[in-house]
């Protein structure tokens, strides 16, 4: 796929040939996710297409890690047992050419968990995916600013800059959620602008969306920028189908499960909504 500018249309028509490639070739994702996100998440890789295993002891890991297409790491309820676990898994993708996923759930929370956080962005993850008030806790490596647990205190816009700037010094891709998602490699700028605000009243839809980046990733390593814009508008356009159906938050959630399962072509082509900044 080609990089340089280009209009929604053809962004649409990436995240449907992205979309596609899930389907057809059903990367296989290891999962370290965590005890609240576990389920959501396994649903949400499956309804798209890819094939979940959430396999965490750092004793298998030596075996598994070499045969999946993608690795997910979430430290949503890390543990002193689980993050040496996360260091080897990383490791492993690294040495093996595979791209890994990190997801810095309240990485502000506690210095353990900050730490952690910078730690295992040491190990080269190939995308980041938070919510504005960690992805500025990291790029600031600051503990405890005005940040809510595993919530958001901030837009998704207060954060830009703060990706930018975590995208350059960790040669990740960094992508920040909210009501616009920003994607960035610290050069260019994308953003994302699907999705409904009743997605922020369902726990974990953030740790699902950052293992539906991993299965996008994993069918187009070598652009790792646009396959996670697609990943975020799809699941956005998943939730605004959900919506229309939804009373409320668990129904919703069962809703956007069933509406990422049908997506259609037509469905992401009028919908996705992605755009370079
Ligand atoms: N105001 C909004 N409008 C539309 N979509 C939104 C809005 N806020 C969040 N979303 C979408 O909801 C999903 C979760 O994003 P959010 O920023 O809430 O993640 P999070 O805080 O990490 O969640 P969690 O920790 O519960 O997993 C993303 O797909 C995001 O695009
Ligand atoms: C609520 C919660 N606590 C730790 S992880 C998690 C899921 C949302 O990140
Ligand atoms: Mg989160």
């Amino acid at each position: 796929m080609e990089d340089g500018e280009q209009g929604e249309g053809e962004w649409a028509s990436k995240a449907w040939a992205h979309l596609s490639s899930v389907r057809s070739l059903s990367p296989l994702i290891q999962c370290i996710a965590n005890f609240v996100s576990m389920d959501l998440t396994a649903n949400t890789l499956l309804s798209a297409g890819a094939s979940p295993a959430m396999l965490h002891s750092s004793t298998e890991s030596p075996d598994f890690t070499p045969q999946v297409h993608a690795l997910y790491i979430n430290v949503g309820t890390l543990s002193d047992a689980w993050l040496p676990a996360m260091k080897v898994a990383a490791k492993l993708a690294t040495k093996f050419n595979k791209p890994w996923i990190l997801d810095p759930v309240a990485a502000a929370a506690s210095r353990f968990r900050l730490k952690a956080c910078l730690d295992l962005i040491s190990l080269k993850p190939s995308v980041i995916r938070g919510n504005a008030s960690e992805i500025i806790a990291l790029a600031d490596a600051s503990f405890g600013s005005s940040t809510k647990g595993v919530d958001s205190s901030h837009d998704s816009t207060d954060a830009v800059e703060a990706a930018k700037s975590l995208a350059y010094s960790s040669g990740a891709v960094v992508a920040v959620s909210g009501a616009v998602d920003f994607i960035t490699d610290g050069n260019r700028v994308l953003g994302a602008r699907n999705g409904v605000p009743l997605m922020q009243k369902i726990t974990a839809t953030g740790c699902a969306v950052t293992a539906l980046i991993a299965a996008f990733v994993a069918i187009d390593p070598s652009h790792a920028l646009e396959a996670t814009a697609s990943a975020l508008a799809v699941f956005g356009v998943a939730g605004e189908i959900g919506m229309e159906m939804a009373r409320g938050p668990a129904s919703l959630r069962m809703h956007l499960i069933d509406s990422l399962h049908g997506l259609d072509q037509t469905a992401v082509i009028s919908r996705v909504k992605i755009s370079a900044l």
